[in-house]
């Protein structure tokens, strides 16, 4: 297949690697002119992974026509919330019946929509069309060639398995559902509790303390993912727990490393100044809890993030909060 991969990232580049390193021809865009000449004549991204050997057939380009010319997939891979304007600005050359494939785990600041919904809003396509990658796949590991499992999810399960199949690497090892909205609450969710699991470990507490925020997260996430209608099995698949695991466990992970910076005492502006790339959960965390409210969902843990984040709550008042909550059944509804 002819595909394009729209950002050159962390998690765009390594997946346009797998793209590419499974057969089909893929064409990225970048806003960067200097980077996408690096990718298309070094065959490496010497910004965000520097030392791995990309695809030899791999391009990279500055201009999104020339990227989405003729594609048959779109994968979308940009910070959540610059994809409306972005996307906006390229539905003039995106091919009519291409399948929109986002990669990325945010939801929308305003609107509280998830990222497919903004894609199909945006593009004027039909949610059929649009399709979301997401479990623990942290991209460094991946653009090492080590093992990694997802989940991909599209409402049309014959898209979801081509896609799959378009994506198989010895090293990649994708999973289909038709539960996209399990999937995208999953991905976005994870972020917010890796943030406050960042925070314990900045405090310096161990994996009960770890453990504890994981398994409260994982509840937390399911209850808001059911409320919107999502399967409650997703959250014991790749993107749920899978990915809860692995993203609060990796130092490898933005949000679990901005929370660490908090936990350390660093201040926001100072956290924020140490991170070189996106971090979605800083940004969707008051959109979920937006969007938990409106379905009248307890989200205890978002809720002491937003405050800790936008509020400028110390994390040890945070985790102060946790542990005097009323006490209640393990499977009680908040
Ligand atoms: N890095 C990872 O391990 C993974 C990331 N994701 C998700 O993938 C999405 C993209 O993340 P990464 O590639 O990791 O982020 P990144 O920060 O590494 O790269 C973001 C890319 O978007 C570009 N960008 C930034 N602002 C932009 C703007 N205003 N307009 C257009 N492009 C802009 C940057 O130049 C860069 O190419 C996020 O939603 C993230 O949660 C999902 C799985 C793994
Ligand atoms: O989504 C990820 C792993 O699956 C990456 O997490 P971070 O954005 O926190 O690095």
């Amino acid at each position: 297949m002819r595909i394009a991969v729209m950002g050159t990232g962390s998690w765009g580049t390594a997946y346009a690697m797998v793209l590419a390193d499974a057969g089909n021809e893929v064409v990225m865009w970048g806003r960067d002119a200097e980077l996408c000449e690096a990718i298309t004549s070094t065959h490496e991204n010497p910004r965000y992974h520097p030392g791995i050997a990309l695809p030899t057939s791999l391009r990279a380009t500055t201009n999104p026509g020339e990227a989405l010319g003729g594609v048959t997939v779109a994968v979308l891979a940009v910070p959540a919330q610059t994809l409306r304007a972005n996307l906006g600005s390229w539905t003039d050359v995106l091919p009519r019946g291409a399948v929109l494939v986002s990669l990325m785990k945010g939801v929308e600041q305003g609107t509280t929509k998830r990222m497919s919904e903004v894609a199909a809003e945006v593009a004027g396509v039909d949610a059929m069309q649009v399709a979301v990658v997401s479990g623990p796949n942290l991209a460094r590991e991946i653009a090492e060639r080590q093992p990694a499992a997802t989940t991909i999810a599209c409402p049309n399960p014959a898209t979801a398995e081509l896609l799959a199949e378009a994506s198989t690497t010895a090293y990649f090892r994708p999973y289909w559902t038709t539960d996209v909205v399990g999937t995208e609450i999953g991905g976005s969710v994870k972020n917010v509790v890796a943030l406050a699991n960042g925070m314990a470990v900045g405090m310096g507490y161990g994996e009960n303390a770890q453990s504890a925020l994981i398994t409260r997260g994982l509840a937390e996430m399911t209850r808001l993912g059911v409320a919107l209608g999502a399967s409650p099995l997703t959250f014991l698949g790749l993107a749920g727990i899978g990915d809860l695991v692995a993203t609060c466990q990796s130092p490898l992970s933005r949000n679990r490393t901005f929370g660490e910076h908090l936990g350390r005492g660093l201040t926001l502006d100072q956290a924020t100044a140490e991170m070189k790339q996106t971090c979605e959960g800083v940004k969707s965390c008051r959109a979920i809890l937006e969007l938990a409210q409106r379905q009248g969902v307890e989200m205890p843990i978002t809720e002491q993030v937003v405050e800790v984040v936008h509020a400028g709550l110390d994390p040890r008042e945070m985790l102060q909060a946790f542990m005097s909550r009323s006490l209640k059944a393990e499977a009680e509804v908040g």
